[in-house]
């Protein structure tokens, strides 16, 4: 049992929100979409418009990458989208962060720094010993309390994730009470379920297609993209050397014999693309699999309408359908087409649940949103979705001072 902001007393309290507002980045470094700043706002509103003292805790970006940089255009955005003054502090959990949270008064939003440049905060650790990292122990003593907002981030086992709820009494907010309400119930939901894999994440989602396979929860697998590309070559299509070449390069060859084992274990329950488009003179092409091999340097881009047609057809049943990563490469306008179909038919399912935090934000770009559920999660609502606990969630079950269960 997960308490809530509902079990919460905020008035007066000072509480560490940990959100997950890790954002593409522009070249000057400040933020470049915030999208996911938007998705925290009714949390972070209702925690100060109930008379809350907000500390926030964010990472961006990883160790070495570009977009690892300062939370200060975070808070400069996330002030314009709350319609107050957001302070910043270069600190997380020093001295100066301390003076920062204890200045605090009721109704009052700061932003710590990036949690990541912390080098604990990139380690993972079970709960106790990350109870035990400077982070936690350096903030402790300034809290009331701890919510964790920050569902994208939920399969990551840090200090600021599941730490600060061993120590602290803790509640999920309205973000991660609504990913957990559906994605948390993949199980109840009506079948026939389909789940559609595309993208190119295709470890992630072999064992997304070995667990729901496996436990009975998927009548079908639908794969797509780089993902489709793989059980094609698989199933013994010859895609040609530039698809066979990228496979490679991305060190996903090995992934070609899972997906072999995982044809020969459930192969009547998984569909693979019956046509590719691939660009030939400069305009798409498509060529089913009977035509494959392409030309020199032609890739498998996307999927085609035969495909469409195959996979619309199992759908026509379906009463739920969980789909993640596109289908093809979306970025350029030739190979939209099967991610606009695909998702497109997908909105006219009763229960259709998209996990993916890229994909949901392309979607977005191509106009398609009509979906039961949209997650912020990309890895987090992935693990999921195969019906697994994610260490932030269990920290947040086994947090101190939580409801009765008959609450
Ligand atoms: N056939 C293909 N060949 C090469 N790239 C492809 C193909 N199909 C899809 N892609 C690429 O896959 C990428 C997205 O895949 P990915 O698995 O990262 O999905 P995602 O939604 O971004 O995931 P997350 O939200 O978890 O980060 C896109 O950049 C797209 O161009
Ligand atoms: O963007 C995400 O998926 C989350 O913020 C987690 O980021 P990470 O994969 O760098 O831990």
């Amino acid at each position: 049992m997960i308490a809530t902001l509902d079990d919460l007393d905020v008035e007066g309290t000072t509480v560490g929100v940990r959100v997950d507002v890790n954002s593409p980045i522009d070249d000057d470094g400040r933020l470049a979409d915030d999208a996911r700043l938007r998705a925290h706002v009714d949390t972070l509103s209702e925690l100060v418009d109930r008379g809350g003292r907000v500390a926030v805790l964010a990472h961006q970006g990883r160790p070495g990458g570009d977009d690892f940089v300062s939370l200060e255009s975070h808070a400069d955005r996330l002030s314009e989208l709350l319609g107050q003054p957001v302070d910043y502090v270069d600190a997380t959990f020093t001295e100066a962060a301390r003076e920062a949270i204890r200045g605090l008064g009721n109704g009052d939003c700061v932003v710590l720094e990036n949690t990541r440049f912390y080098s604990e905060e990139y380690m993972e650790f079970d709960p106790e010993r990350a109870a035990r990292t400077h982070l936690v122990e350096g903030l402790e003593s300034v809290l009331d309390a701890y919510v964790n907002d920050a569902f994208a981030a939920a399969h990551r086992s840090q200090p600021s994730l599941v730490g600060l709820p061993t120590v602290l009494p803790s509640y999920a907010g309205r973000v991660m009470e609504s990913e957990l309400d559906v994605l948390g119930s993949i199980e109840e939901t009506d079948e026939p379920r389909v789940y559609v894999l595309g993208g190119a994440k295709v470890p992630d989602s072999i064992d997304v297609a070995w667990s729901v396979l496996e436990k009975g929860l998927a009548d079908h697998v639908l794969t797509a993209g780089v993902v489709g590309n793989v059980f094609l070559i698989a199933d013994g299509v010859d895609l040609g050397d530039a698809s066979s070449d990228f496979i490679y390069e991305q060190g996903y060859w090995d992934e070609i014999d899972r997906a072999a084992d995982l044809l020969d274990a459930y192969g009547d329950r998984i569909a693979l693309p019956r046509d590719v488009a691939v660009a030939r003179n400069g305009e798409r092409h498509e060529l089913g699999v009977n035509a494959l091999p392409p030309g020199d340097e032609e890739s498998a881009m996307d999927i085609g309408e035969s495909t469409l047609d195959y996979y619309r057809r199992i759908l026509d049943d379906a009463e739920t359908i969980i789909l993640n990563g596109p289908a093809g490469v979306f970025e350029d306008d030739r190979f939209q087409t099967g991610t606009r179909q695909l998702y497109g038919a997908a909105t006219a399912i009763p229960t259709s649940i998209v996990g993916g935090g890229d994909t949901a934000s392309a979607l977005r770009r191509l106009g398609i949103d009509d979906f039961s559920h949209i997650s912020t999660g990309g890895g987090a609502a992935l693990r999921m979705l195969t019906a697994e606990s994610l260490p932030a969630v269990t920290a947040l079950e086994n947090a101190p001072h939580q409801p009765a269960a008959d609450d």
